[in-house]
């Protein structure tokens, strides 16, 4: 049976990547899917809004809706202090299974939760199952139509607080527009756009920053 792109990309860093270190193991996957198989991990350009966003919140508590890969799990979890922790929903078992070997050969499994299902299940699940009180940081990467359900349930959960900062991937590519305009018009997000390309492309793309005003 051949294999998916995403084992092929597994595979490149298992056998390229230096075991143990976050940044060999992105540096491996952005040299992969920009010289041999496009994947849309967020990627080395947008990448560094992702990282200035987490150094910024210094997040105790930080949930990744999209792991795909494991690709901004590790770059995330590689900016958390000690104590912090990274819980990420990923919906499809087989890429589930790659981001944890990934997760696991980058060294940072003692940051990352993985998280296998809907996120309309996992989202309700938050508070008691995996012991949340609330979010401090949300990176929304996942199905862009389920963006603005999912911040809708976010808030019904009462998993946001004052200050709590989400930031979406591919705003303009594939785009999220039923995201921006619920949170662009709604009193109760502060937010910013950080204009961006696509990963590995020449292609427009940004990112969204909405801050929770409580
Ligand atoms: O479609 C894109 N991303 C969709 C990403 C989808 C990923 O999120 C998972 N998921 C679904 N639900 C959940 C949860 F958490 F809800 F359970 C997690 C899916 O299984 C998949 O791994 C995309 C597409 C392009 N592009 O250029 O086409 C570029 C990008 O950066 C992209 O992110
Ligand atoms: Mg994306």
């Amino acid at each position: 049976m051949n294999q998916s792109k995403e084992q092929r990309i597994l595979n490149f860093v298992l056998q390229n990547a230096v075991r143990g270190d976050p940044c060999s193991v992105m540096e491996t996957i952005d040299k992969y899917c920009s010289e041999k198989e496009w994947a849309m991990n967020v990627g080395d350009v947008k990448g560094v809004i992702l990282d200035k966003t987490v150094e910024e919140i210094n997040p105790k508590v930080a949930l990744e809706l999209g792991t795909y890969c494991g690709y901004s799990a590790v770059r995330i979890a590689r900016l958390l202090k000690a104590g912090s922790r990274l819980l990420t929903v990923e919906f499809n078992p087989e890429f589930a299974a790659i981001a944890k070997q990934m997760i696991e050969f980058a060294g940072v499994q003692d940051k990352v939760k993985l998280l296998e299902g809907p996120s309309e299940v996992i989202i309700p699940q938050l508070k008691k199952k995996y012991e949340v009180d609330t979010l401090d940081f949300v990176f929304l990467d996942h199905w862009k139509d389920r963006y603005a359900p999912d911040t809708i349930l976010l808030q019904e959960c009462s998993l946001l607080r004052k200050g709590s900062v989400l930031l979406a991937d591919n705003i303009i590519f594939p785009g999220a527009p039923e995201f921006v305009k619920y949170i662009r018009n709604n009193p109760r997000f502060q937010c910013r756009t950080y204009p961006s390309h696509l990963e590995y492309m020449k292609v427009q793309d940004a990112m969204e920053k909405a801050v929770f005003l409580g």
